[in-house]
């Protein structure tokens, strides 16, 4: 079998479509923008090149970008008082810190200092309870892009088996949720995890968000199964830099019915997911329709 690819990148670009439509509706009907404020704390390379990104396209779906790169340094008070500075600013209705955040600073402090209602990365500990508990939430990107791509290419996931590889508080937890909201039964997997492989072979819907470059291959995958790689690994292939995911693409889509690739696949569906977070904080600070098909 080869595996349909699933194309994130158009994915993304549809999304970002949309997102510029209701901005557009927004500034004519109103005469407002939507804001978003990414902070970037250090000069780690990878996160420069996400941060340029985000604002770039923030721009081109006609919001307001507003970047604060601080330097490594960094106290966590100054942090804070950033965060309570943005809180306050009527212009911005989302805020996004990068993370990871330098060793002298709290990360989980800092995330659940954010006002809940602009916490577009779904980070904060009450848009967290909120998705567990199936209230209205800001929903983590990442998961609501490989949501919108499952959805999208299945139809109703009510009854598949779902195993999601990792159970990180930023993909692989939210994920979960998010597919038991869809009525999968899921398993989450992680490092101490049993017969990984015999866990993985019984998946649907296979989410791998490990870290560990091209660690899953064909012989963990069910034949026909819908096959969302997460993983962005920086590795060096013959003298390149290449980044690869979490999964062998080549071996995967020989056994896989469908599969997102790297890169091309999650990360672009990340970026338009914060952007419609963006607008959905905006909709529901001002009590406006949301944008439809763009939540979970
Ligand atoms: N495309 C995008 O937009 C994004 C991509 N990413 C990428 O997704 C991947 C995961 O990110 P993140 O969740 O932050 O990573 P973390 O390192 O926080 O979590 C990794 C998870 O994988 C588990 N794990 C590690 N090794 C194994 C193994 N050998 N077998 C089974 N499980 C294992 C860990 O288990 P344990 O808990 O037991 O340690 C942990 O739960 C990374 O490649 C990251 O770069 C992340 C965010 C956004
Ligand atoms: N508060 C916070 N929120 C995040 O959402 C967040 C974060 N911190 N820290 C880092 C991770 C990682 N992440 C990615 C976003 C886009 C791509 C992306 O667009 N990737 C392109 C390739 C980009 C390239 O070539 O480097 C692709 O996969 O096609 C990847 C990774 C968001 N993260």
């Amino acid at each position: 079998m080869t595996a349909q690819i699933i194309d994130g990148k158009n994915f993304a670009a549809r999304i970002r479509g949309r997102v510029a439509d209701h901005v557009a509706r927004l500034r004519d009907e109103r005469g407002v923008t939507p804001g978003l404020a990414v902070v970037l704390v250090g000069d780690d390379p990878a996160s420069q090149v996400y941060v340029r990104s985000k604002g770039k396209m923030t721009k081109e779906c006609g919001m307001e970008s507003f970047e604060y790169r601080l330097p490594e340094t960094t106290s966590e008070a100054e942090l804070l008082a950033l965060i309570a500075k943005l809180n306050a600013d009527g212009a911005v209705h989302g805020i996004l810190v990068q993370l990871p955040l330098p060793a002298q600073i709290d990360a989980e402090l800092v995330i659940n200092s954010i006002d809940p209602s602009k916490d577009v990365d779904g980070f904060h500990v009450s848009n967290v309870g909120r998705l567990a508990t199936g209230q209205r939430s800001m929903v983590p990107c990442t998961p609501l892009g490989c949501l919108l791509m499952l959805r999208e290419h299945c139809g109703s996931l009510s009854g598949l088996n779902a195993v999601v590889l990792g159970r990180s508080n930023i993909v692989g937890k939210p994920m979960a949720q998010l597919l038991l909201s869809e009525s999968c039964t899921v398993t989450i997997a992680h490092s101490r995890t049993r017969d990984l492989q015999d866990v993985a072979r019984r998946a649907d819907i296979l989410v791998a968000a490990v870290g560990r470059p091209e660690m899953v291959t064909g012989d963990y995958l069910k034949a026909g199964a819908t096959v969302i790689d997460v993983g962005i690994n920086r590795v060096e292939r013959d003298g390149k830099n290449r980044l690869v995911g979490d999964c062998h693409f080549e071996s995967c889509a020989s056994v896989a019915g469908a599969i997102t690739p790297v890169p091309g696949g999650v990360g672009p569906m990340t970026i338009a997911c914060l952007l419609a977070n963006t607008v959905t904080a905006y909709c529901r600070a001002h009590d406006l329709p949301e944008p439809e098909g763009l939540t979970a």
